[in-house]
């Protein structure tokens, strides 16, 4: 598993600024938590050759400087500090050498050093500071080296993370590699009823989950068979089968869903019909798109809706979850077992698709019919040109298209681009990646010289 990184400091201090700029454009995980003054975020970065899960823990540094407030919604976010440090591999630990060490600084400091975790000390907005300088007064916290950086500017950002990952133990190489069998997982947000729906899918299957070992964050992969079909459900400790379903309700883990996204090829989100689609529920969504898995959408709890609602619930789905509109979407009840056989053969098919072969020939057919149905606009008095295309990858699949001016095609025609083939292809419950390339097409071989000093 890709090891998880926690920034934490006092508000202000330029934490979302970091955290965005470690996930920059990779989507990220937005836990909707009632009471909470910022949200927390959960996101991947990668540096180098390096991926891992990077959390901004948002009102956190609130929670710790007020923890002795004493009501009841402090004491609720100091137990979400606790359990996001839980479940961190290292620490990331954030000062503004513009407003200089305080005391808030020195009481984190403080409370970081007795987890007994990594803790690496970053002194944000140091931009055009000596470094010695930037760095002098925060030896005092303790805890080694401060490393200056800017956030804002983008400055020592790379030095820091090699250092904070440093330590830990390497990621194999890579957990989501195709392989010749679904591997599912099961994601939604709290109370969503994702247990109940992993006790539908292993049905009458006795498995033995041993419970013990390894930390608390290792995952669990369990094998199940449907209609002599193999499948693996990752099950990470969040969404642990329970015996019964109303034994000690777990919390929801966004870094657990992170990991379990990480390690299937298809994912099926779980949407709670009672309670409707929420902020959360569309982040989760975008999450597993830009992580390229397929994706089954499960409406559950539709047992629970009145007749009269239905057809309202299925236009919310839509409005809301529009993006994920190449998926399938089920109406189950995963406490009574309905729908769940449908929900497998939707698994199949996106496992089949994300691992479909595109034959160069015809993805250039499509290409030039495509182009010629809908030509791409014009740019600085010349049309964008798109000459070539062959597959790049599979799950998800990825389409390279080599052509002139590629950089300046809008992303309304990629997407267009991405539908054709998705149509052509029958591509349903994943996503298809577009992938665009200035020049001429790489395997003609012709021109090569001025294709080289042409550039990239
Ligand atoms: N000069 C400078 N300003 C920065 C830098 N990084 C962040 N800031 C500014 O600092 C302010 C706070 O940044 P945020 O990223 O919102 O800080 P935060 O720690 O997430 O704050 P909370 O949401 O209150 O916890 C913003 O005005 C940022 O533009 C930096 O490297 N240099
Ligand atoms: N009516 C109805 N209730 C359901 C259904 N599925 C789950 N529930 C109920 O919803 C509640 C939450 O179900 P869980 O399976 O614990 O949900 P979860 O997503 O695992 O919850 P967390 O562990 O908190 O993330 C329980 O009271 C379930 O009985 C369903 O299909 N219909």
């Amino acid at each position: 598993m890709k090891p998880v990184v926690v920034i934490v400091g006092r508000p202000n201090v330029g934490k979302s600024t970091l955290f965005n700029r470690l996930t920059r454009s990779r989507a990220a995980i937005v836990a909707d938590e009632p009471g909470v003054t910022r949200d927390r975020q959960y996101g991947d970065g990668v540096i180098g050759d390096r991926p891992y899960h990077v959390v901004d823990t948002g009102g956190i540094a609130q929670a710790l400087s007020e923890r002795k407030g004493g009501d009841a919604l402090r004491e609720l976010m100091t137990a979400q500090v606790r359990e996001a440090l839980a479940e961190a591999d290292a620490i990331l630990f954030l000062v503004d050498v513009r407003e200089g060490l305080n005391a808030l600084d020195r009481e984190i400091a403080g409370d970081l050093r007795r987890l007994g975790k990594p803790v690496t000390l970053a002194v944000n907005k140091a931009e055009g500071m000596d470094r010695a300088n930037a760095a002098a007064e925060f030896h005092a916290l303790g805890l080694g080296d401060p490393w200056p950086v800017s956030s804002a500017h983008g400055e020592g950002i790379s030095d820091l993370m090699a250092h904070v990952l440093a330590p830990l133990p390497r990621a194999p190489e890579d957990e989501a590699a195709p392989a010749d069998m679904p591997r599912i997982a099961v994601v939604g947000r709290p109370n969503a009823g994702k247990s109940t729906l992993v006790n539908a899918l292993l049905g009458e299957q006795r498995v033995i989950v041993s419970d013990q070992p390894g930390t608390t964050r290792d995952s669990i992969h369990l094998p199940l068979e449907r209609r002599g079909r193999a499948y693996v459900l990752i099950d990470t400790a969040g969404v642990r089968r329970r015996s019964r379903v109303d034994e000690a309700v777990e919390k929801f883990s966004a870094i657990k869903t992170l990991q379990a996204v990480d390690e299937a090829n298809v994912a099926i989100l779980v949407l709670d019909a009672v309670a409707g689609i929420s902020e959360q529920d569309a982040s989760l969504g975008g999450y597993v798109l830009e992580r390229g898995r397929g994706i089954v959408i499960a409406v559950n709890k539709w047992d629970a809706v009145p007749a009269g609602d239905r057809d309202w619930a299925k236009r919310e789905l839509e409005r809301k979850l529009g993006f994920l509109a190449f998926a399938r979407a089920h109406y189950i009840s995963a406490l009574k077992g309905q729908g769940i056989g449908g929900l497998f053969t939707s698994v199949d098919q996106a496992f089949v698709s994300a691992n479909r072969e595109l034959p160069t020939s015809r993805l250039n057919r499509i290409l030039a019919s495509a182009v010629a149905a809908t030509p791409p606009p014009m740019v600085r008095g010349r049309r964008i040109r798109l000459k070539f295309a062959h597959q790049g990858g599979r799950n998800p699949p990825v389409v390279v298209i080599h052509g002139n001016q590629v950089a300046s095609l809008p992303d309304a025609y990629r997407r267009y681009l991405a539908n054709v083939f998705r149509e052509a292809f029958d591509l349903v419950g994943t996503p298809v990646r577009i992938e665009c390339r200035e020049g001429e097409n790489p395997y003609e071989g012709r021109r090569p010289e001025r294709r080289r000093r042409r550039g990239r």
